[in-house]
């Protein structure tokens, strides 16, 4: 049977982690350590996981992390007033609020309080504002980054192509679409309300699922030839980590495929370090 490529996203990632570190000794030489502090709110086990690898990719780099954690009953202004704090502090380069937030904090709030220039994870509406206006200097959103960055890597070509990305949030289906977008991708957008999914999906040359549905996206759902990004972090019922992508049946039409865990993933957090040591790279021109 016909196997699509692995697009490898764990050996990208340490390739970019590589690069980074060494941008990072040459800004030692220049007095600075990037330094990112991570705050997290509550306990959630699958946010103690990615918080875990944030942190251990950062000591790979070079990058100074801190991480503040905060209990589940945290007021919005007790946070607040610890973003504020983070704002004024001159060796915090990216502040990140892992998400998701208790009930009883706005998100939105939160993200907003946070300065653009500290925004790491590219969130905040101004940063999200740059991007969609096309305007220059914003961070980039992680996930939506690291999936560029997996494409452009392996060599596949956007301009021109059909791009159908499945979810609509604001930390990946949008800003991915817009990114790819600006790529020029003909770029489709799929959401719970799209009837039919599978009539858009099937006319994909690159196909973004960004859902959180095990299993949602089957071999019925892909062309021939297409090239699928899984960004889905779901459990199987097995119990096994996987993402929306039926694997193992879709791998036998795409051309090129992102594993779940392997994939999308570790890019994600190779790009937060980016991301962090652009931070201090401006904060030593200023
Ligand atoms: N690997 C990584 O680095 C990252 C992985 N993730 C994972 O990616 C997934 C998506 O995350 P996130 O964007 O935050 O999730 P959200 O829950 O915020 O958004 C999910 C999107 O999927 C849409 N949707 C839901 N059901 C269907 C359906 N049956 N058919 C089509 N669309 C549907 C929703 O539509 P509607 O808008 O109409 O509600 C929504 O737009 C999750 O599994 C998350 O864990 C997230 C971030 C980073
Ligand atoms: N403020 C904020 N920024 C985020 O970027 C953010 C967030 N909140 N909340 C949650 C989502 C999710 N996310 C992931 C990051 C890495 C992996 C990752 O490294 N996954 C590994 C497997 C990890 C495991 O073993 O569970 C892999 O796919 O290979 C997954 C998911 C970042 N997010
Ligand atoms: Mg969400």
């Amino acid at each position: 049977m016909a196997q699509g490529k692995l697009i490898d996203g764990k050996q990208i990632a340490a390739e970019l982690r590589q690069e980074l570190k060494s941008e990072v000794a040459t800004i030692a030489i220049r007095g600075v350590t990037p330094g990112l502090t991570v705050v997290l709110v509550g306990n959630n086990m699958a946010s103690e996981t990615y918080v875990r690898g944030k942190i251990r990719a950062c000591e790979e780099v070079g990058i100074r992390s801190d991480l503040i954690r905060l209990p589940e009953e945290t007021e919005e202004d007790t946070l607040l007033a610890e973003i504020d704090r983070l704002n004024q502090d001159e060796t915090v380069h990216g502040i990140l609020v892992q998400l998701p937030l208790p009930r009883q904090i706005s998100e939105e709030k939160v993200i907003a309080r946070i300065r653009p220039k500290k925004d790491v994870d590219g969130f905040h509406p101004i940063n999200m504002g740059k991007l969609a206006t096309g305007l220059k200097g914003a961070f980039l959103p992680c996930t939506p980054h690291g999936i560029l960055q997996m494409l452009k890597r392996s060599h596949i070509e956007i301009a021109g192509k059909h791009a159908v990305v499945v979810g609509r949030s604001n930390i990946v289906g949008k800003p991915v679409s817009l990114l790819l977008q600006k790529e020029n991708a003909t770029v489709t957008m799929c959401h719970s309300r799209t009837k039919d999914l599978a009539y858009f999906t099937r006319q994909a040359d690159i196909l973004v699922a960004a859902v959180g549905k095990y299993g949602l996206i089957t071999r019925d759902h892909v062309r021939p030839g297409a090239v699928v990004i899984d960004v889905g972090m779901n459990r199987s019922p097995e119990g096994k980590l996987a993402g929306d992508v039926m694997f193992e049946e879709v791998r036998e039409v795409a051309s090129h495929i992102t594993p779940v865990p392997g994939g999308v993933g570790p890019m994600t957090i190779a790009m937060l370090l980016y991301n962090t040591v652009e931070a201090a790279k401006a904060a030593l021109d200023s």
